[in-house]
C-alpha cells in the first residue's frame, strides 16, 4: 500500500470556497499556499502527510471518484450527478450545514394546471401525440433528471444540455421546462418558473466526502485521523457548554440522574464530596441545569464554551475506516 500523502481537495472559488476555508479554520486546520492564492496546491500548517488541492466543486467530485483525492468538500448534488456508482466510490462523511440548495423540476408559471410530475407526464404525452415531438428539459443535471423522471414513469422527454443560465431556456424557446439548482428561488421567479409540488429531486448541501478508491496508506490514514479528530472536536465543542460547580449535598447517584436528565454528561467522571464537578451540557439545556444545580445548593456555577472537545470515539473516523 502506497505511502503517499493524503490529498485534501477544497473549493478554490465560488460560493463554497469561503465556507469551506472557514470550516477548516475553525477546526484548527489552516491552509498554506506558499506561492500565493493562485497557487492551486498547498499544505496544512503543522500537519505533515497532507497536501491541499484547490479545485472547482465539480473537479473535486471527479478527483474523489477517481481516487486522486482522499478527502474533499463539495456539494451532494454534484456527487449524485457526476458519480454513477456514488455509494461505492465515495463516503459522505458528514453534511456541513452550508451550500444548501435543492435540485428541482421547474415549469412555466403560466402552466397553471400543471402541478405534479403526473400532470407533466400528461403534457409530455399530449405533446408527443399532437405535435409529434418530445418535451424538452434544459439542465446540467442529466443523470439526476434521467433517474428522477424514470422513477416517475415519465419517458416522453428529451434533455437539452444547459451549462449556465438554465432558467432562461424556456423563454428563449430552447426548452419547455428545466431541472436546476435553487436556493432562494429568486432566479426561478425572475424567469416566471415554478417548482412542481413533487418536483424536488434532491435537497443538497456541502459534505465532507471521502474517496474509497484513493491510496489509503498509513501516512494518509494518520493524516486523515488528525484532520477528522480536529473536525469532530470542533463540532462537539460547538454543540455543548461546559458547566463547573460544587454541587453541595447531592449524592453521586443523584448527580448522575440529574445530569442524564438534561442529556448532559460528566467528561471527567463524578466528583468526590466537595470537589468541583465538570458537566458538558447541550447548549439549549444550560440554564435549566444551572437552576437545578443552584436549587440543590451549589454556590458558584460557571458556564464556559470549550474550543475543542476531543473524545475517544470519533464517528467520522469510524465511518471512514469501515470503507477503506
Ligand atoms: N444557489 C446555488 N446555485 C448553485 N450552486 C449552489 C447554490 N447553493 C449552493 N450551491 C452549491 O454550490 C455548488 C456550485 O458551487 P459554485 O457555484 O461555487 O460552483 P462554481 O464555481 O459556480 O462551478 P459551477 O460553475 O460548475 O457551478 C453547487 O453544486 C451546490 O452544491
Ligand atoms: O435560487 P437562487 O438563489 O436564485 O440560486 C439559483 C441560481 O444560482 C446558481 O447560479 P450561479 O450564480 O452559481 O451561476 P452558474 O449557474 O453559472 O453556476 C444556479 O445555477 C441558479 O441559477
Ligand atoms: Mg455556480
Amino acid at each position: 500500500m502506497s505511502d503517499a500523502p493524503l490529498v485534501l481537495a477544497v473549493p478554490s472559488k465560488g460560493r463554497l470556497q469561503e465556507n469551506a476555508t472557514a470550516f477548516f479554520g475553525r477546526a484548527g486546520l489552516k491552509f498554506v499556499q506558499s506561492r500565493g492564492s493562485r497557487d492551486y496546491r498547498g499544505t496544512i500548517a503543522g500537519l505533515d502527510g497532507a497536501e491541499v488541492a484547490f479545485l472547482s466543486a465539480s473537479e473535486i467530485v471527479a478527483q474523489l471518484a477517481s481516487g486522486a483525492a482522499h478527502l474533499g468538500i463539495t456539494g451532494e448534488d454534484l456527487v449524485r450527478e457526476q458519480v454513477a456508482d456514488a455509494d461505492a466510490a465515495v463516503e459522505l462523511l458528514t453534511p456541513l450545514g452550508f451550500g444548501n440548495a435543492n435540485v428541482v423540476v421547474a415549469v412555466p408559471q403560466a402552466w397553471i394546471d400543471v402541478r405534479t410530475m403526473a400532470d407533466l407526464d400528461d403534457v409530455a404525452s399530449h405533446m408527443r401525440a399532437r405535435q409529434g415531438r418530445k418535451l424538452r428539459v434544459a439542465t446540467k443535471y442529466v443523470n439526476l433528471t434521467r433517474r428522477f423522471f424514470a422513477e416517475h414513469g415519465l419517458a416522453d422527454y428529451r434533455i437539452v444540455e444547459s451549462l449556465g443560465a438554465t432558467e432562461g431556456a424556456p423563454a428563449a424557446g430552447s426548452a419547455e421546462i428545466i431541472v436546476d439548482i435553487t436556493t432562494t428561488g429568486a432566479t426561478l421567479s425572475a424567469n416566471a418558473l415554478k417548482i412542481l409540488d413533487d418536483g424536488v429531486m434532491l435537497s443538497s448541501e456541502a459534505n465532507l466526502v471521502a474517496s474509497v478508491r484513493a491510496p489509503w496508506g498509513e501516512r494518509a490514514k494518520a493524516a486523515a485521523s488528525a484532520i477528522l479528530s480536529r473536525i469532530a472536536a470542533e463540532e462537539e465543542a460547538r454543540s455543548i457548554r461546559e458547566i463547573r460547580a460544587r454541587p453541595a449535598g447531592l449524592a453521586p447517584a443523584a448527580i448522575d440522574e440529574l445530569v442524564a436528565g438534561f442529556g448532559a454528561r460528566l467528561p471527567f467522571g463524578g466528583a468526590g464530596e466537595g470537589d468541583v464537578l465538570t458537566i458538558h451540557c447541550p447548549d439549549k439545556a444550560v440554564f435549566a441545569l444551572v437552576e437545578q444545580l443552584s436549587r440543590s445548593g451549589a454556590d458558584e456555577i460557571t458556564v464556559g464554551a470549550p474550543a475543542y472537545v476531543f473524545r475517544k470515539a470519533n464517528p467520522l473516523i469510524e465511518r471512514l475506516l469501515k470503507r477503506i
